[in-house]
């Protein structure tokens, strides 16, 4: 469960997150719209530990994330994952390795379990056939695929997907949410996702927070988003 209150975030002196609040339950499924420069990215750094708010806190299964030790601020970030725009996987390091990484990372060392957690892993996304190919040898999909799958790897409690299918095309697009939607009904954790795409927020949402120059403008269940009252939502979701 995350407990956001009153959390106000300065950079260089500039107000960027003011007076935010919000609780997610476990479970629960929130996608983070706003326009260009509203904060989304500044709020989930915010959410990790990154930055640090002036006021507010972000209470994270129990531990204020800003105001624990270093240890418990570590073992919390270790419940989440992140799957990136671009991926970012390692191009010297087949798909098992690229995959893998975050339980070696862990210090797993019990090959049979990683072997058996990365397959589990592709299979959900797909992929189980890639194994021993390199990055080089997948298409930008496939790629972003590996990319959920390592996610998935260490079984967290958060997943947050930073706009997932900017830049694919459309029916690369429509794979992806096919993958994300089967990981919101099948894996147990709780899904954070960026994005800019209307049409998919019903599929892989059941919240919404939407910011408005680091402001909530709309926080609730994404069946009500479109009752909003408020003329920047509306003009949004035109
Ligand atoms: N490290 C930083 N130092 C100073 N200002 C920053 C920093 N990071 C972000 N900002 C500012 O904070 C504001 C919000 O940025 P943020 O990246 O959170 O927007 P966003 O909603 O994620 O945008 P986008 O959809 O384009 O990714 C912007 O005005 C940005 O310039």
């Amino acid at each position: 469960m995350i407990e956001v209150e009153k959390l106000c975030v300065s950079l260089n002196d500039r107000e960027i997150l003011v007076d935010i609040s919000f609780t997610l339950d476990n479970g629960n499924n929130l996608v983070i719209l706003g326009r260009s420069g509203s904060g989304k990215t500044v709020l989930i750094k915010t959410l990790l530990g990154i930055y640090f708010p002036v006021s507010g806190s972000v209470v994270i299964d129990g531990i204020d994330i800003h105001r624990s030790s270093e240890d418990q601020r570590k073992t919390t970030k270790k419940r989440f994952a992140m799957v990136f725009q671009n991926a970012a996987l390692l191009d010297s390091f087949t798909v098992l390795q690229n995959v893998a990484l975050p339980l070696y990372e862990r210090g797993e060392k019990d090959t049979a379990l990683i072997k058996d957690r990365v397959h589990k892993c592709l299979q959900m996304v797909g992929l189980e056939n890639t194994v021993n190919l390199y990055p080089a040898q997948l298409s930008g999909g496939m790629r972003k695929r590996i990319g959920i799958a390592r996610a998935l790897v260490y079984e967290p409690n958060y997943i947050i997907f930073d706009e997932p299918v900017s830049g694919l095309d459309p029916i690369t697009s429509r794979e992806i949410m096919y993958y994300i939607t089967r990981i919101v009904e099948t894996a147990s954790a709780t899904l954070i996702t960026i994005t800019h795409e209307l049409k998919d927020i019903q599929t892989i949402a059941n919240q919404v927070l939407f910011l408005n120059e680091g402001r909530v403008i709309f926080n609730g269940k994404t069946s009500d988003l479109y009752q909003s009252p408020n003329p920047l939502v509306q003009e949004y979701l035109q």
